[in-house]
Parts: structure tokens; sequence; C-alpha cells
């Protein structure tokens, strides 16, 4: 895979880890991808409930993995699809960064978000659901319109703060960082489509069928 020589790594905490990567794919690759991506996939807009009144999420999702990656989100309990071509080979290419940079990873779910302009969005979360076992390591590709992931501590021990994810760059959030911090997509006036790709290892369910 061709790497552009804007390539860099930047750490944006040492504790818990954060660190952001650019020029994942390189062009034409990103720019076709995201294309590709936004077209192909089954896109879909579940429906949560809260107070008892029913809300579609502010954006388009899909969930994808392997089989055994089962997943309760906000209430939810996901079947992945199976891993689409480009997707899986978006995960080999950041299994391939990391590796380059000393960090072993493996992934066998990512869920994708699509936000068609600057309203649609992702409120505060920590991605700390039990099927991702203690300080899991998440990392989260970025493609279109560069927008900032916002941070804030659980304690309150610093400020907040934004890391802005420019088009085909990644973020690795290391272990500590979902039990220490929260983040949000926050609506923003940034015109333009956006999809993120959020890889993780999703423990797979006792053999003997007692998932939760
Ligand atoms: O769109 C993003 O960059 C954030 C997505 C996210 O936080 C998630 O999928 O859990
Ligand atoms: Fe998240």
């Amino acid at each position: 895979m061709s790497r552009l020589s804007s390539s860099s790594c930047e750490t944006l905490l040492e504790a818990p880890p954060l660190t952001r990567f650019s020029g994942l794919l390189g062009e034409p690759a990103a720019t076709g991808v995201l294309t590709r991506l936004d077209r192909e996939l089954a896109w879909q807009r579940p429906t949560l409930r809260l107070y008892g009144r029913e809300h579609p999420i502010p954006r388009h999702q899909v969930w994808m993995g392997s089989p055994e990656a089962r997943y309760r989100y906000s209430g939810c309990d996901f079947c992945p699809e199976a891993w689409h071509p480009a997707v899986a080979a978006i995960r080999d290419a950041v299994v391939e960064r990391l590796a380059a940079a000393g960090q072993a990873a493996h992934f066998n779910s990512v869920l994708l978000n699509r936000y068609a302009d600057g309203e649609e969005r992702m409120g505060w979360h920590s991605d700390d659901e039990p099927e991702l076992g203690a300080d899991p390591l998440i990392v989260a590709v970025s493609l279109g319109a560069e927008r900032p992931l916002r941070f804030r501590w659980k304690q309150r021990e610093a400020a907040a703060f934004n890391a802005w994810l420019p088009h085909d760059s990644l973020l690795l959030m290391g272990p500590g960082v979902q039990r220490r911090l929260q983040h949000a997509l926050l609506p923003r006036r940034i015109e333009g489509l956006r999809i993120s790709l959020t890889f993780r290892w999703v423990q797979p369910p006792p053999a003997d069928g007692r998932a939760s």
C-alpha cells in the first residue's frame, strides 16, 4: 500500500495513551474508499428509546465484524454484518500501521458511523461495554470532512480538549482512555460527509451460550 510522505504520528496524551496518525491509506485510495463505503454499505438509523420516547439516532451506522463478535450498544443487541472487503482492507492497514509503530493490535469488529453533515453527531460516551474487556484498545479511522472528537475527563482532573481528525487519519485510544475519559462528536458548522470506523475487539460469548 502506498504511503504519502505526509504520514505522521502525534502523541495527544501520554497517559492514558492517545495518538493520532495521518496518511493511513494515501490518495486516491482514501477518497475512493469514502465514496465506496457511502454507496455500498447498508446504512441504518436505529431508534433508541429514551424516557419513554423513540428517537432515531442523529447519524447512520453499520456494525460489522466476525460472527462471534456480538455486541450490545445503547441497549440494542447487534449481530454484525460480514466484513466488506474495503473495510477489511482498512482494518489490515490499521494493524500494519500500528505494528510499524510498535503497537500490536487485533480487531474482530467495527462500528461505522456516517455523518451526512455537521449537524449529525454522537453524544458523550465511553466505549466501555463489558464485551470489550477491561481497558480496551480502540482505533477510530476518519474519512471525509475533518471534525473534532471532543474529550473530557470523568474526574475533571484536566480541561476538555479537541482531537481534530483529518481525512485519512486514525486515532489510537489506548488502555485507560475509556476508563478515564468520555468522547463525543459534537454538532459543528462544518460542511460535508464524514465516515468514521471504530475498530474493536469484542470478547466472544462463552462457549456454553450463557451470553449476558
Ligand atoms: O465518529 C467518531 O469519530 C467517533 C465514533 C465513536 O465514538 C464510536 O464509534 O464509538
Ligand atoms: Fe466512541
